[in-house]
């Protein structure tokens, strides 16, 4: 893989609360945890040293719920994809505060990281927990969960791989239901083909924490690739 030569001098977290020397530690941790777009298709068993049972996490926000994922299993790998800066410079500090040699990121759109740097049937588990709901119907075709989407996770995902996602916002879970159930070659886990209980594995995220504090439920639905 190229090397990793961008700079995130930009990554500020709180205006004016960072120093000059903990930027360029943010520097060098990007450096060290950051892939690029455009390296283009990225060989993970040489990003991580070895191989192993693989996670993709879409959109990580502030990244806590991925470092402590990540921290509570060092024999998988991690791979968060997030747009928002701030939150790419606090996933940053989470990998080296809890030493994690297990987790990289992507500072981009996760479409053109699943386009353009995942290879075909190559993930075992792929998590979109609370993305954004769009809510206003001239909006809804800003949803990232649409009949494209999954077909294109269908083929980076291997057979049997894991597609979790969760929503606190139920017309958009209900929609994500409606779109993975009409989906060819998955099949959800849920017994009666609607939503799942919430799993105890999934720690609290965020956007969660923030849903249950307005009342909305939290909605998870797991479905697998079966063919
Ligand atoms: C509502 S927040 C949820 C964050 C986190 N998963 C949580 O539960 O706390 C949605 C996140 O997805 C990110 N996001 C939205 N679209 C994205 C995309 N296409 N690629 C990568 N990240 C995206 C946003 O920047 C935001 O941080």
């Amino acid at each position: 893989m190229a090397q990793n030569t961008r700079t995130v001098r930009s990554f500020v977290l709180r205006k004016g609360r960072i120093t000059e020397a903990q930027q360029r530690a943010l520097d060098e941790d990007w450096f060290r945890f950051g892939l690029n777009l455009e390296d283009g298709m990225a060989d993970f068993d040489q990003v991580f040293g070895r191989n192993a049972p693989r996670t993709l996490e879409i959109g990580c926000g502030m990244g806590g719920a991925t470092l402590a994922m990540a921290a509570a299993a060092p024999e998988q790998d991690f791979i968060g994809v997030e747009v928002h800066q701030a939150g790419i410079g606090a996933l940053l500090l989470g990998i080296k505060k809890h030493s994690l040699g297990n987790l990289r990121l992507y500072r981009c759109d996760a479409l053109d990281v699943l386009k353009q740097c995942i290879a075909d049937n190559s993930l075992d588990r792929v998590l979109l927990f609370f993305p954004d709901p769009w809510h206003k119907k001239r909006h809804h075709k800003r949803r990232i969960v649409q009949a494209e989407f999954a077909e294109l996770l269908r083929g980076k995902l291997k057979v049997g791989g894991l597609f979790h996602l969760a929503s606190d916002w139920q017309p958009y879970a209900q929609h994500m239901l409606d779109v993975m159930s009409a989906a060819p070659g998955w099949r959800n886990l849920a017994a009666d083909g609607g939503f799942i209980p919430r799993p105890p594995e999934r720690p609290l995220t965020k956007f969660e924490q923030r849903g249950e504090r307005l009342g909305h439920g939290i909605f998870d639905l797991k479905f697998i690739r079966v063919d």
